[in-house]
């Protein structure tokens, strides 16, 4: 499509940057409850016994595959979806559960979704004016205008939709949400429209925003270093229960299980013996608290944690394949004892040649260890 040469002139230098920090309106947060929320499609279970709590002024992260749940429990906490069992609270108040139901507009929740969801035949100000109906139109539209503000739009507030480009349309999303100050913000995967090369700021000034307005917040996100960069705590969604609820220093030091672990890295599996407090490997013992001897252990070994050196700097390798990445290179090797090649994640790896032989020793850290648990398997 050709466009008019003048609708294709650059963006004033300004509008790229978001409002001054410290100016959004502060609401006063929620707390948010699931209490063994259930909730079927057609007899199909969808989101299964979820109990989770989200304190005042915290960003939690609802992190999983597509379709774990993540947006089903959204629309729980939001009124418009009603569980099939259980119960949801703010602020210790029921305002959804077999008591009462509140409508959405009831709960003072506030929702920003992935498509933004603007109204096209709307002005930008009369989009953010939407949900403040209740205030008398000159309030509404000061305050539409100060969160407008906050984003850094404010001088666009009468154009459309339209003229905006994708990361501007997510910025009056943005106030839109915020303008009511709500205490609670459910934040449907917000940045999935955006390119990687503005997602990271966006996702900073975003953070910012919530902090100023200390809003209870959800966020619902399928990329792991998005839910570790945002949130507070995560719950890790698998089948629609909560897989591994945490801090992301938890989730991916202490994952509870392989499928954590795995939702946070690739993985190599080893071959190990269990032994009282640590199991042993190719690479040789290492650590493994809880684990007695004789139990049934998985072993995995992050490509971060494998060690290149010299030959005889450790058990014997070869360099298989190497590819540079960016910011590392993925090196494939060949162990000695080891039927599967290895996967390694190398900084400045540009000095091991394919054919090349090598040392290999690994990390105990990137070491992970987990009892068989029948019931395990690593669908989503
Ligand atoms: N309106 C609906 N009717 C029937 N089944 C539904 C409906 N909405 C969701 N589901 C099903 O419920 C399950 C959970 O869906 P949900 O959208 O909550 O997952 P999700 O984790 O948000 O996925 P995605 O990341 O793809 O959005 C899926 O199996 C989905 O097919």
């Amino acid at each position: 499509m050709t466009m008019p040469i003048e609708t294709l002139k650059a963006p004033p230098a300004n509008r790229r940057r978001w409002g001054t920090r410290g100016t959004a309106a502060a609401t006063i947060a929620a707390r948010l409850t699931y209490e063994n929320v259930s909730h079927d499609y057609s007899g199909v279970a969808s989101i299964r016994d979820v109990s989770l709590d989200v304190a005042p002024g915290e960003v939690l992260c609802l992190l999983g595959h597509s379709g774990c749940g993540k947006t089903t429990l959204l629309r729980i906490a939001a009124g418009v979806e009603r569980q099939s069992r259980g119960r949801v609270l703010i602020n210790e108040l029921e305002v959804g559960g077999p008591q009462q139901f509140l409508p959405p507009e009831k709960r003072g929740v506030g929702l920003m979704f992935q498509d933004y969801a603007l109204f096209p035949h709307l002005s930008i100000v009369e989009n953010v004016m939407f949900g403040l109906t209740t205030l008398p139109k000159d309030i509404a539209r000061r305050e539409a205008l100060g969160a407008l503000a906050r984003v850094g739009l404010e001088g666009y507030a009468e154009d459309y939709p339209h003229a905006l480009s994708g990361g501007e349309q997510q910025r009056v999303a943005l106030a839109r949400a915020i303008a009511p100050r709500p205490g609670v913000l459910l934040m449907d995967e917000p940045f999935s429209g955006l390119d990687r090369r503005l997602r990271d700021s966006v996702r900073d000034e975003t953070l910012s925003v919530l902090r100023e307005t200390r809003a209870t917040c959800i966020l619902v996100t399928h990329d792991p270093e998005e839910a570790m960069r945002m949130g507070d705590r995560i719950a890790l969604m698998r089948r629609g229960r909560i897989a591994q609820l945490g801090t992301a220093d938890e989730l991916y030091n202490r994952p509870s299980d392989l499928f954590v672990a795995r939702f946070f890295s690739e993985l190599n599996e080893l071959e190990g013996s269990s032994h009282d407090g640590h199991v042993e490997t190719v690479f040789g013992k290492h650590p493994a608290p809880g684990v007695k001897a004789g139990d049934t252990v998985e072993v995995s070994l992050r490509p971060q944690g494998v060690l290149l050196g010299e030959p005889g700097e450790g058990r014997p390798g070869r360099v298989i394949a190497r590819r540079f990445v960016g910011e590392v290179d993925l090196i494939d090797l060949a162990v000695d004892g080891i039927e599967h090649q290895i996967k390694a994640r190398i900084r400045d790896g540009g000095r091991f040649a394919v054919g090349m032989d090598v040392g290999v020793r690994v990390d105990d850290r990137d070491v992970l260890v987990f009892r068989r648990d029948e019931d395990s398997d690593d669908a989503s």
